[in-house]
């Protein structure tokens, strides 16, 4: 079942800027989809055009089998939200606004419970929210997303402001929403966090859906074969290890000859090779993180749309998994 769809989905503003241009996009109930992209790459603008709160240029999307345009409140009372830069009432309590919440949603709340999963004690709950700190609102309003136990949650950028505990709390969340059943839908530029949490992710970048997959999948595609440092008891004075298959680069710092390599196999060659000439000490493999892939992707895709200006097809990429 698909709980976020979007086929052509375009949002034009006044003034000419193209935020989102023609996205397609699928998510399956019961997974966790990252929306990853930089700033400014159009993830608000696909959110909020989920929710209604902008209105798409061209195509169309539906959420939970529902069109935004025309059924939005429907959308809503099944959805929990987290707003970019979410709307807060100073003199408000953190209690009262999930009790509001569970108000306007007509469902019952342990506002006390609710506000203790995201790591506000009930000192916290009892103070107006002009006096939180920025991680403190971004964790009363993720207590307002999940109010009610909604079917989908469809968070933007849920980690600004938090510390390292606030983010690692979150994951744990996310991680016990999904086991339970529900979607999450969530935006983010932090890479650590899309690749801690994501069953899937999609890279935005200029409005356009660069690549969707797993986070595994996208590394394949891109047949990045990691890195392998290798201690050794002296390094030989003629490598040449670039000539070998597979190899992309190859530095040398004091002992340790760190290869780059285009294609997983190419381990055991480098190995093999440095064993031939001298003794090995220790062997350390790295994966390609999604740090480097997210750069490819986006940078790819920028020298790639200075060809299309020239009337060139641009290209997608869509891993499965
Ligand atoms: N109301 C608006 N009017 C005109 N342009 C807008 C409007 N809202 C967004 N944009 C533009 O659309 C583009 C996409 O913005 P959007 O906020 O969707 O990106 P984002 O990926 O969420 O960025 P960030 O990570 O910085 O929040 C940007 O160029 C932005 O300036």
């Amino acid at each position: 079942m698909t709980a976020i769809q979007t086929t052509g989905l375009t949002k034009r503003f006044d003034g000419g800027v193209v935020a989102v241009d023609d996205l397609d996009l699928r998510v399956r109930e019961g997974e966790v989809f990252g929306f990853l992209g930089p700033n400014g790459a159009g993830k608000s603008t696909v959110i909020n055009m989920l929710l209604d709160f902008v209105r798409p240029t061209e195509g169309s999307a539906t959420v939970l089998g529902h069109d935004p345009t025309t059924d939005a409140d429907r959308i809503r009372r099944r959805t929990g939200v987290l707003p970019e830069g979410s709307s807060l009432y100073e003199r408000l309590t953190g209690r009262e606004h999930v009790e509001w919440v569970a108000r306007a949603n007509d469902v019952s709340v342990d506002a006390g419970a609710a506000l203790d999963r995201v790591g506000l004690s009930s000192a916290d709950a009892d103070r107006a929210v002009g006096g939180y700190s920025k991680g403190m609102r971004q964790r009363l309003a993720f207590a307002m997303a999940l109010v009610g136990e909604p079917d989908l949650l469809i968070l933007d950028e849920p980690s600004a402001g938090l510390d390292p505990n606030g983010m690692q709390e979150f994951r744990e969340i996310v991680r016990e929403e999904a086991r339970d059943g529900r979607t999450v839908f969530f935006s983010s530029h932090v890479l650590g966090e899309v690749e801690a949490v994501c069953d899937r992710i999609g890279i935005l970048d200029d409005g356009e859906l660069v690549a969707t997959g797993t986070p595994d999948a996208l590394r394949t595609t891109l047949e990045f074969g990691g890195t392998i440092s290798v201690d050794v008891a002296r390094v030989p004075d003629d490598l040449a290890l670039e000539r070998r298959n597979g190899v992309e680069s190859v530095t040398v710092e004091g002992s340790t000859v760190r290869a780059s390599l285009a294609d997983p196999t190419a381990k055991a060659e480098v190995v093999a090779a440095l064993d031939e000439r001298t003794r090995v000490l220790d062997i350390v493999s790295e994966e390609t993180s999604l740090e480097r892939l997210f750069n490819t992707y986006t940078s790819n895709h920028r020298a790639e749309r200075s060809l299309t200006d020239d009337g060139r097809e641009g290209t997608r990429t869509e891993v499965a998994g």
